[in-house]
């Protein structure tokens, strides 16, 4: 790599745009052999052979299988199982993961049957048993494959609306009453979880500088999040359509978000209903709502399309498209990749390659985390959206038969080189958890915009050389990694990444047993909330009860908990004590909070209405 020293002194050479450049890269001639039928042929083909022997009834040879060391094994290694999509501009390169033909071959009959249930799935099975659902999200980019015409016309039917209603937004064909703009210039979008990781990720990589509808995000239930982003907006609120995305159309975070939204738009004397578009199931808490309430618009969420794998429907589409992204090209693209992961010949099946990958790194068990590097900023939400899809959807206690498994695939990550200068001195020399998966893009700016600012090189030329340098140096120290690369970021391949991941988690999940689809763990934390703020009731009672009293009565957290009967429950009662009295609750807190058995508390005002409700 080019030498440090200098990097500050720009030369202004323009680079000479070689349109050639390319075409010539697409064109590169990457020898195909004739595909073999299973892995197991390819086992026994030329293919290079890396020693290591399998332990007993272990895929995976037990413990440190030596990575390939030998650059000239290692590049024939390259590119004998480097992948390419040629319509797509995407490659996927598995060779730094040190996965062994005998590996291959002992998989073959996991994958073949894992293609199955996949085939299964596509064609409408109950694939979530649990919740009793078919999974259809590939039915979305290519509705001609859905199990009937009736899902077949949902589907196209809603795709048209969401061009039309985004074509009149953003012409101004609808307006917001009282908008200055005469239009709408902004979107607000209220939802969490796949309600708006995928549409989050999607901006930022997408959105054009200036997009017609300039987007925002209310994700969460934190007042001091949700007021920055009404502050933000200011007056701009009157032009401001509100999207509020939820499948169940329940979830509280969403609802508080809505409400917190309904309030600034009262303050500011407008009329939500004229803003508002709700996109949930039909006949939801969301769904009845917006129908009574008569807001702008309502889009369908369909029962067989799960939050995390919702992307390219109306929670995804209708926001891309009202900042000007081309959906139908996100469509074409993900219906691209699909058609090429429904492949049975794993070497053939990107998707196949991903999964069995991850299968060989964590040992089919999540013995090893996936950090995700895309080195290109407007890539940096895709960590965090895989996060949802990958960890909620292979994050479970129990398989398919019932045994306990607590399986998973943790992720994180955020970009490089940024994170070069952060946490990967510990990936390179430090505790060995981790695969990588680079994501490379190849186009550094758009044609014409380049230039050299040092002699031969480019500021595109150091991020490039950081990816490669970052991949060479942990494969060195024996760490393992997986490249997907493509030519640029555009709804084409952005639609193709989500795709490629989706199918992966599906295959995955099927070779390890598991349900993807639904998601049993994070009922119990929800539920342990709705807990909390029943007991927050009932201390409130408790302490009006004291407070009402003549004189008052200040109460220690033991009797709090005793009058409560929940002794138990001192500890959130301390907790829910602290709390309050943080936040102007015309609560009276005694003693020091820092010794909790000093405090007593009581409150600022009787409420005498509450003593006889
Ligand atoms: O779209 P919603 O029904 O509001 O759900 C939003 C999110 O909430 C949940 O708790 C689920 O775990 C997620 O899978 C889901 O995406």
């Amino acid at each position: 790599m080019a030498s440090i020293s200098g990097a500050f002194s720009p030369s202004s050479t323009l680079l000479r745009p070689r349109r050639h450049q390319s075409v010539v890269f697409s064109a590169f001639p990457f020898r195909r052999l004739r595909p073999p039928q299973s892995i197991a042929d390819l086992s026994r083909s030329s293919s290079p052979s890396y020693p290591c022997s399998s332990t007993n009834n272990s895929l995976k040879p037990g413990s440190v299988c030596p990575v390939e060391k030998d650059p000239k094994k290692l590049w024939d290694r390259y590119v004998d199982w480097l992948y390419q999509h040629k319509e797509l501009g995407l490659f996927l390169d598995v060779s730094r993961i040190g996965f062994t033909d005998e590996f291959l071959e002992k998989m073959e009959p996991k994958m073949q049957k894992a293609f199955q249930a996949m085939k299964e799935l596509e064609k409408g099975a109950i694939a979530n048993p649990d919740e009793k659902r078919m999974v259809g999200h590939y039915w979305l980019r290519s509705p001609h494959l859905s199990p009937n015409t009736y899902l077949k016309d949902q589907i196209e039917k809603t795709l048209d609306r969401i061009c039309e209603f985004a074509e009149a937004i953003i012409s101004a064909k609808i307006k917001p009453p009282s908008s200055p703009a005469g239009r709408f210039t902004q979107i607000l979008s209220v939802g969490i979880g796949g309600s708006s990781l995928g549409p989050q990720f999607v901006a930022e990589a997408l959105a054009p500088d200036n997009p017609p509808l300039k987007i925002r995000f209310i994700d969460n239930t934190d007042p001091a999040g949700i007021d920055h982003q009404i502050a933000q907006l200011g007056p701009e609120l009157a032009s401001t359509l509100v999207i509020v995305i939820s499948k169940s159309g329940g979830t509280p975070e969403t609802r508080n978000g809505l409400l917190e939204v309904q309030k600034a738009f009262r303050e500011a004397g407008l009329n939500f209903s004229k803003q508002g578009v709700a996109i949930t199931q039909e006949n939801s808490l969301l769904d009845n709502t917006a129908r009574i309430e008569g807001w702008l618009a309502r889009f369908p969420m369909f029962d067989w399309v799960g939050g995390r794998t919702s992307e390219m429907s109306a929670v995804g589409l209708l926001p891309a498209a009202l900042q000007g992204i081309d959906i139908r090209e996100m469509l074409v693209g993900a219906a691209l990749m699909d058609e090429a992961t429904r492949s049975t010949v794993v070497r053939e099946n990107p998707a196949a390659l991903l999964s069995m990958c991850w299968y060989w790194a964590s040992d089919g068990v999540g013995s090893k985390d996936m950090v995700v590097l895309p080195y290109k900023d407007s890539l940096l939400l895709f960590s965090r959206y895989l996060q949802q899809l990958v960890m909620e959807s292979l994050g479970k206690e129990f398989d398919l038969d019932g045994n306990r498994v607590n399986q998973g695939l943790t992720v994180y990550g955020n970009k490089g080189s940024t994170d070069q200068h952060a946490y990967i001195q510990q990936l390179r020399e430090g505790v060995h958890n981790f695969f990588v998966t680079f994501i490379e893009v190849l186009r550094d700016r758009p044609p014409g915009h380049d230039w050299e600012l040092e002699p031969g090189v480019t500021c595109g030329d150091y991020l490039f050389g950081m990816l490669h340098g970052t991949r060479s140096a942990l494969y060195a120290n024996d760490r393992e990694s997986i490249t997907v690369t493509v030519q640029e970021v555009t709804p084409r391949s952005v639609g193709a990444m989500v795709a490629l991941y989706e199918r992966a988690v599906g295959i995955y999940a099927a070779l390890i047993n598991i349900n993807a689809y639904h998601q049993p763990g994070v009922e119990a934390g929800k539920k342990a909330a709705g807990e909390v703020l029943a007991l927050q009731k009932r201390v409130l009672t408790v302490l009006n009860e004291a407070s009402c009293k003549e004189p008052v009565e200040p109460l220690t957290l033991d009797e709090i908990a005793d009058r409560c009967h929940a002794p138990e429950e001192i500890e959130m009662i301390y907790k829910i004590i602290q709390h309050m009295a943080a936040n102007d609750r015309a609560l009276i807190a005694e003693g020091s909070c820092g010794s909790p058995r000093s405090v007593k508390v009581f409150l600022g005002e009787c409420n005498v209405d509450e003593m006889y409700a």
